[in-house]
C-alpha cells in the first residue's frame, strides 16, 4: 500500500489528562434521556498518553498499568473510545486510517475521571496534527460529542463551565490554584448504573446556578454552595465511595474534599502540591490496594 504524503511526519504524542468535576449538578432530563448537568471541569497534568504515528495499515497498541482493566471491560479492540476516535475523524476528512495508535494508560477505568472522553480527546487532537487538517475546536466539538457527551470538553484540557449534556462549553479563569489528590478504591463503577440508583433514591434536580463563575472563585464558596448530585447513588452501590472519602477528609490542608463525576473516583483540594503529596503518600502507605495521584489544578485561560 502506498504512504500517504503526511508520512513523513514525525510521531505525535498528546496527554490525555483526568477530568474532574468540581461539582456536579442536575438540572433536568432530555426526552432521549440524556441529563442535563451544570458542572465546573478542571484537568490534570497527568494523565493517559496518545502517541500516533503514519504506518502501512491501521493499528491500535495498549499498554500501561490500566491497559488490563481495559482488556477486561472489552476495550482492547474497536471498541476502544480512541479507534472510535479516529475512524470518525478520518471519515469526517476521506482519509484512509493509515496510522498506528498507542495508548498508554495510567488512568483508571470507569472512575468517573473520564479516562476514556479524555483519550478520545486527545486522539482528535493528536490526529488533527499529524494530518494537518487544522480542523478548529468547534469542529472538533461537533465529532467529539458523538464520541461521548464528555469528549467535546475533554478538548480543552483547561477549567470550563459545562452545560446541556456536554457541548454547552463556557471557559473559565479560576483566581486560585490548588494541589488535588484522586483516590479511587479500584472499584470500577459504570456510569449508567449511577444514574439509574440516582433516580431509584428518587429526583430533584438542581436549580440552575444564578452566578456560577462567583461561586468558583473561591474554594470555601464552591464547597459550601455546589454538591455532586449523583455522590448519594454511588455511596448506596458503591460503600468505597464513603470510606475514600472519610480518609481524604481526614488529611492535613484539605480544603475541599468531594466524589468526581459518577464516581468512584474521589478527589480533596489542598492548600499546596506539597500538602497533596504528603497526603498521597500517607494514604498510599494505609491503603495499598487504592489507586492515588497527586497533581495540581485551577486557573485556566479566560
Ligand atoms: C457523568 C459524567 C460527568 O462529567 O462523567 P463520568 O462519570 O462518566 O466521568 C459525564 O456526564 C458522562 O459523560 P460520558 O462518560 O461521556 O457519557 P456517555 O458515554 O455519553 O454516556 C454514558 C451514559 O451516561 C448517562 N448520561 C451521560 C451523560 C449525561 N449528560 N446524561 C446521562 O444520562 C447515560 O445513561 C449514558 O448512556
Ligand atoms: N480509552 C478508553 N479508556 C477508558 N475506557 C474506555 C476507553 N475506550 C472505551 N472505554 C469504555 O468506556 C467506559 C467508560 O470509561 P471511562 O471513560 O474510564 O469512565 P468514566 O467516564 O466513568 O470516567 C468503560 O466501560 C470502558 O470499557
Amino acid at each position: 500500500m502506498s504512504m500517504p504524503l503526511w508520512a513523513a511526519q514525525p510521531p505525535v504524542s498528546v496527554t490525555a489528562p483526568a477530568k474532574v468535576n468540581l461539582f456536579l449538578h442536575i438540572t433536568g432530563r432530555r426526552e432521549d434521556g440524556y441529563h442535563e448537568l451544570e458542572s465546573l471541569f478542571v484537568f490534570t497534568e497527568k494523565g493517559d498518553r496518545i502517541t500516533v504515528a503514519a504506518a502501512p495499515e491501521f493499528t491500535f497498541h495498549l499498554e500501561g498499568p490500566f491497559a488490563g482493566a481495559l482488556e477486561a471491560l472489552g476495550g482492547a479492540g474497536d471498541d476502544n473510545l480512541v479507534v472510535k476516535a479516529a475512524m470518525l475523524l478520518a471519515a469526517r476528512v476521506g482519509l484512509d486510517p493509515q496510522v498506528s495508535v498507542r495508548l498508554e494508560k495510567n488512568l483508571p477505568v470507569a472512575a468517573g475521571i473520564g479516562g476514556g472522553s479524555s483519550d478520545a480527546a486527545a486522539a482528535l487532537l493528536a490526529l488533527n496534527r499529524l494530518w494537518k487538517l487544522k480542523l478548529p475546536m468547534t469542529e472538533l466539538e461537533v465529532i467529539a460529542l458523538q464520541l461521548g457527551a464528555d469528549v467535546p470538553a475533554c478538548l480543552h484540557q483547561s477549567p470550563l463551565m459545562v452545560r446541556g449534556i456536554g457541548e454547552e462549553l463556557t471557559p473559565v479563569s479560576l483566581p486560585w490554584q490548588a494541589g488535588i489528590l484522586l483516590v479511587n478504591p479500584l472499584e470500577s463503577l459504570p456510569t449508567p448504573a449511577v444514574f439509574k440508583a440516582y433516580h431509584a433514591a428518587g429526583t430533584v434536580f438542581d436549580a440552575p446556578l444564578e452566578d456560577a463563575e462567583t461561586l468558583c472563585a473561591n474554594i470555601g464558596g464552591l464547597s459550601a454552595g455546589s454538591r455532586n448530585a449523583l455522590e448519594g447513588a454511588a455511596r448506596v452501590i458503591c460503600p468505597p465511595v464513603a470510606d475514600v472519602l472519610d480518609e481524604l477528609t481526614r488529611q492535613r490542608g484539605v480544603t475541599m474534599a468531594r466524589m468526581s463525576g459518577s464516581g468512584a473516583t474521589c478527589f480533596a483540594l489542598f492548600e499546596s502540591l506539597e500538602d497533596a503529596q504528603f497526603a498521597a503518600r500517607k494514604i498510599s502507605e494505609g491503603r495499598r490496594d487504592w489507586w492515588v495521584m497527586a497533581d495540581h489544578v485551577g486557573a485556566g485561560r479566560a
